[in-house]
């Protein structure tokens, strides 16, 4: 069984209020655990907690309630000294890069071991693989303001990674880049997670960023988890309202809008029905398609077709309309579950 490298265990966390207003409640009832090298991607809309909960991992928050436990030692309950101990296991990415400007890219990456005491020749040592690791070789004695953002951002990792952490927090890493960029360091976060053995945990507002890395996803909504489990999972079946939201934002089972405006919860006479089929690569889109539409007799519209690929597994999305009628849902139900396939309905158009 691996082992739980961050734990939160109904943690709360309450802010005084500000300017004669009541306490904010930022975080409760939070139960998480990271498994040893995973990634787990947090998203949730601004306010919702996102920060308060990385923070906590840190010790730069304490909990109002319950525990935090990070590679087996309860963050919540050290003091100072002991907290600056265990933050050497636990580097962290900023959205802003939060270089030194008047550092070249080495002496940035070098600084957590400088300030650990670490001798000169075992800097080196360490320094220069990471610097070769984020792709940065011939960048080492530049400033940051030589860099483009995305190189910024893998001076940013390689220093994390400095002090060999255990543990890797990213707070929005991604946010201030192009969707190129975002790309590519996604990728290196995925490169550095298989090489070092990594725990990732990362907070973000995309939930593209949850679809190119996290292992995991846990939703989080005004300081609470509404929704958790495999990546592959939340995308196939999302249960919660919040996280459809998200979802709704991609391309990928997105539903167009002229359609979305019509959509009714009651099925309609005559009507039609919109279904959301998840596939996983083993089907192609078009024979789960005519099969139905050739073993019911039925008409099957494709509203919109796309492969993706989650957490390294294909995954298919078909937005498709069948006749709304129960015995024809019934049936398409049964289909497709013989396909081991998932199918929803997303409700009724006439
Ligand atoms: N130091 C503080 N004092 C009082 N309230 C705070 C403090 N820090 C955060 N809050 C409140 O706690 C709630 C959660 O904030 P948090 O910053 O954790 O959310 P977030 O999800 O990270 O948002 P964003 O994406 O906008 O950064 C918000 O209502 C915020 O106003």
């Amino acid at each position: 069984m691996t082992a739980d490298v961050i734990r939160f265990e109904q943690v709360a966390k309450h802010y005084p209020g500000r300017g004669g207003q009541g306490a904010v409640a930022a975080l409760d009832g939070i139960d998480l655990a990271v498994p040893e090298g995973a990634i787990l991607g947090v998203i949730g809309r601004s306010g919702a907690g996102k920060s308060t909960l990385i923070r906590l991992v840190n010790g730069l928050e304490r909990p109002s309630a319950g525990r935090v436990v990070v590679d087996g030692v309860e963050i919540s309950a050290l003091a100072e000294a002991g907290l600056r101990r265990a933050r050497r296991s636990i580097g962290m990415i900023f959205q802003h890069f939060n270089l030194l400007a008047r550092r070249t890219a080495f002496e940035n990456v070098a600084l957590p071991l400088e300030i650990a005491g670490v001798a000169k020749a075992e800097i080196r040592r360490r320094v220069e693989p990471l610097l070769d690791l984020v792709g940065l070789a011939d960048k080492r004695d530049r400033y940051p303001a030589e860099l483009s953002g995305g190189q910024k951002q893998r001076v940013g990792i390689a220093r994390a990674l400095a002090t060999e952490p255990r543990v890797l927090l990213s707070d929005e890493a991604t946010s201030a880049l192009d969707p190129e960029t975002t790309e590519q360091i996604l990728h290196l976060l995925r490169r550095v997670n298989a090489a070092l053995k990594v725990t990732v945990l990362l907070i973000t507002h995309e939930m593209a960023v949850i679809k190119a890395v996290a292992d995991r996803v846990a939703v989080i909504d005004g300081g609470r988890i509404v929704e958790q489990g495999a990546t592959f999972d939340i995308f196939a079946r999302p249960i919660h309202g919040t996280t459809r939201s998200f979802l709704s934002r991609l391309t990928a089972g997105a539903i167009p809008a002229l359609l979305a405006g019509r959509l009714q919860a009651a099925p309609l006479p005559g009507g039609e029905a919109l279904l959301r089929i998840v596939f996983t690569g083993a089907h192609a889109t078009d024979p789960v398609i005519s099969r139905l539409a050739r073993r019911l007799g039925i008409d099957v519209n494709i509203v919109q077709a796309q492969v993706d690929e989650i957490a390294g597994r294909p995954f298919g999305v078909i937005l498709a309309t069948v006749p709304g009628d129960p015995a024809v849902l019934a049936a398409v139900a049964a289909e497709i579950a013989a396909l081991q396939l998932h199918v929803e309905v997303l409700g009724h158009v006439r």
